[in-house]
């Protein structure tokens, strides 16, 4: 059986599908997620979690509250306490991300930023003695931890942080400081009412002397009683587009006393007599926004397969209208428009996983060089994790989205649940840097890039700069995916050199290197868009290249061929420069017909990721296929069929109607 997910009893049109799989989806699973071994992992996870019935939702989440999925997660939670170490190894960080995304699923719970922001600081940024102190800590949650640097009144300038962390050497303590309302910290996720303490990004004071953003470990609430402590004003910021099981919060400090080593010491140090030792890098202070960047295209990928794994097992199971055949209605999944709004996303998503991989080691080995003191490949992590968090989130919101129309009437339910993935994903856009202005800091890297070709120095250029200073070459679109990426270098060298020479124009015209800049943003914008595209779809061929297994590689050169011809043409405005009109037809040519080959395999490349129907949380998406079924019984567990006639039916509606019978 190549498919494992085939079982007695399912739908058969989805059985049907799934014996036309051409592949083993577990040799797939390994391939997405990186080793057998962990693809094994997973599967063993999922499975020792579906055998404790405490860890099933109590009723369908779509039907609660927002005070009822927050109470739900935390009793799942103490749940998961009392079997973490027979579940996971508690050290390997993909084992707990996957045991959270099944158990939990993706609307947020009191260690959604304990693990991905709140540990991650303490281990870049705690020096070896505050690790002592508080990385065991964190590790056996004993306490709760968040990452609170966003305020009010700004998020994106870090510069221009209100709240002060100011030094008295007279008490060797840190007073933190709200100065106004703007100053509040807000929107941290988890601080609003389940963390008792967090990192405090804090602008630094000693002497009158501001030294910018640093960060703090400070205690919020009592650990007995959980109570705010004195001079800590706390709270939910309220209800969200999604993400509603999370409390984001808010934050204000009084004149709130903190120790000096509590100021977190690795890279940069206050003294007992208040003398400030500077980081050996300005930026090294943000690593643990990068670190969560260097995750984005794996997250974001995984929330793009979770719309695409409802709405093609969902495709394959709806009939509707005709093609030859009279006597049948046909599979959505047979339309043309339907492969050509699904696959290309399939492609994107397998894509973003395989970069997501590529960064996520990136930051890793960022991490140790750090530690040991080189910090050379910063600027070169921030620039690609910048750009890649943009373009990843971006299309993720542009796919799921076209996975949720691609359900029809049903994709606007919630039991498709699309929706929820949806405003999850795309808060993507906003949180980890603003994607335009994650954009323009890619920009920067590009412009300097530039500078450095124009200026004869291309031996200096960064990873995957090279193909800035090469000459455009004629391009042989019959040589495979190779040629694509040229005409993708072709456009990007194009933009980046145009968006750089007009900023430079504009400087040379008498404009201040701040308005150029500004007046040049939409086209520096651009450039970045599609240099991240090339960094991703040359990550892609690479990681097909290298597969060994003959039938898994064949269908991922079918989708390859699905993205290649699909992302050329998307860029068409740009291609045009590089590709004539008659080449592009012949590529859309190619694309219907990869649409056509891929066709067999939609389903298991989407059942590859073995996503449960517990971590899915959709009725129209469940491996089994039975819809129909399914999705009655879901409206009927609708609190508002649980009587007859409303209340408010018979307070306003009846007499109103009665009323009217006068
Ligand atoms: C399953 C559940 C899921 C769901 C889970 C959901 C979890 C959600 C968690 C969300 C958490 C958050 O959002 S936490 C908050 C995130 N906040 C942000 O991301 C804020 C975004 N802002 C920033 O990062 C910065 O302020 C930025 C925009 C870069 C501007 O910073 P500055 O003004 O200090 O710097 P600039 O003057 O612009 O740039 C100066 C130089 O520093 C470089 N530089 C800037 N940042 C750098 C960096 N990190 N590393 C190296 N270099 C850097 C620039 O490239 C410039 O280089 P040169 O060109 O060489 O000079
Ligand atoms: C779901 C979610 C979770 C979050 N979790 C956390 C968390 O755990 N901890 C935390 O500290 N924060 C968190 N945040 C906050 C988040 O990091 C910020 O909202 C984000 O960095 C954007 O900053 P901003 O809100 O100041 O946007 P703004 O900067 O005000 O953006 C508004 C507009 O201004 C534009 N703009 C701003 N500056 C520039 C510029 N220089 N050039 C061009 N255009 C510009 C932007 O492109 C945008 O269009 C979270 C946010 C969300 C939505």
């Amino acid at each position: 059986m190549l498919n494992k997910s085939i079982m007695d009893g399912d739908n058969p049109d989805l059985t049907e599908e799934r014996m036309k799989g051409a592949f083993d989806t577990d040799k797939m699973a390994a391939v997405i997620y990186g080793s057998e071994k962990f693809a094994i992992r997973r599967r063993e996870i999922t499975e020792s979690i579906s055998r404790i019935p405490q860890l099933a939702d109590s009723k369908p989440f779509s039907f609660m509250t927002r005070e009822e999925k927050i109470s739900e997660s935390c009793r799942k939670l103490s749940v998961l306490s009392e079997h973490w170490n027979q579940l996971i190894d508690t050290n390997n960080e993909e084992e707990a991300l996957h045991l959270y995304r099944e158990v939990l699923g993706l609307e947020g719970h009191a260690f959604s930023l304990h693990e991905t922001m709140f540990i991650p600081s303490l281990v870049a940024q705690a020096n070896d003695e505050q690790q002592e102190k508080w990385l065991g800590r964190a590790k056996r949650r004993e306490i709760i931890g968040c990452y609170a640097q966003t305020e009010m009144g700004h998020g994106t300038n870090l510069r221009a942080l209100e709240t002060t962390a100011t030094y008295y050497p007279s008490t060797q303590e840190f007073i933190l400081h709200t100065p106004t309302e703007t100053a509040l910290k807000w929107w941290p996720g988890a601080l609003g009412k389940s963390s008792n303490y967090a990192v405090v990004v804090a602008d630094l004071v000693i002497r009158d002397t501001h030294y910018g953003a640093h960060p703090f470990m400070v205690q919020l609430r009592d650990e007995k009683t959980h109570n705010p402590l004195p001079g800590i004003t706390v709270g939910d910021i309220g209800p969200k587009m999604a993400f509603n099981g999370a409390d984001n919060g808010f934050l204000g400090f009084n004149q709130y006393k903190l120790p000096r080593d509590h100021m977190l010491m690795r890279h940069s140090r206050v003294e007992e007599n208040g003398t400030y030792t500077k980081p050996p890098h300005a930026k090294i202070g943000y690593s643990s926004m990068v670190k969560v960047r260097s995750r984005m295209a794996m997250d974001q990928g995984l929330f793009m397969v979770s719309a695409l794994v409802i709405a093609v097992r969902y495709s394959a199971v709806r009939r509707q209208g005709f093609l030859d055949d009279k006597s049948r209605e046909v599979k959505v999944l047979d339309y043309q428009t339907q492969q050509h709004r699904l696959f290309p996303s399939i492609a994107r998503a397998y894509a973003f996983i395989f970069c997501g991989f590529e960064t996520i080691q990136l930051y890793d080995q960022l991490l140790i060089d750090v530690k040991n003191g080189d910090t050379s490949g910063m600027s070169d992590l921030h620039a690609l994790t910048s750009g890649l968090k943009s373009v990843v989130t971006h299309q993720t919101g542009e796919g799921i989205e076209q996975a949720r129309m691609a359900c029809g009437g049903h994709g606007y339910s919630m039991a498709s649940y699309i929706s929820e993935i949806y405003g999850v994903a795309i808060g993507g856009c906003t949180y980890e840097g603003e994607n335009m202005v994650m954009l323009l800091q890619l920009a920067r890297y590009l412009v300097k890039s530039v500078e450095l070709v124009k200026t004869g120095k291309s031996k200096e250029l960064g990873p995957m700069m090279n193909y800035l200073a090469e000459p455009d070459t004629q391009i042989d679109l019959t040589s495979g995916p190779e040629a694509y990426v040229k005409v993708f270098q072709h456009a990007a060298r194009r933009q980046v050199w145009k968006a750089t020479d007009k900023f430079h124009q504009l400087m040379e015209s008498g404009q201040s290197r701040d308005i150029a800049w500004n007046n040049s943003a939409v086209e520096l914008t651009r450039a970045s868009r599609l240099h991240t595209r090339l960094y991703i779809m040359e990550t892609f061929i690479r990681r097909v290249s290298s597969i060994s297994d003959v039938s898994i590689k064949k269908v991922l050169i079918d989708l390859v061929n699905v993205h290649v011809n699909y992302e050329v043409l998307d860029i068409g405005t740009y291609a045009l420069e590089h590709v004539s009109s008659t080449q592009l037809d012949s590529i859309r040519s190619q694309l219907y017909s990869s649409l056509d080959t891929l066709r067999p395999n939609a389903v298991s490349l989407i059942d590859s990721f073995q996503i449960s129907d517990m971590q899915l949380r959709s009725v129209l998406g469940r491996r089994d296929g039975h819809v129909y079924t399914n999705l009655f019984e879901w409206a009927k567990a609708s609190p508002l069929n649980q009587t007859h006639v409303l209340p408010s039916v018979n307070q306003y509606l009846k007499p109103m109607m009665d009323k009217a019978k006068l």
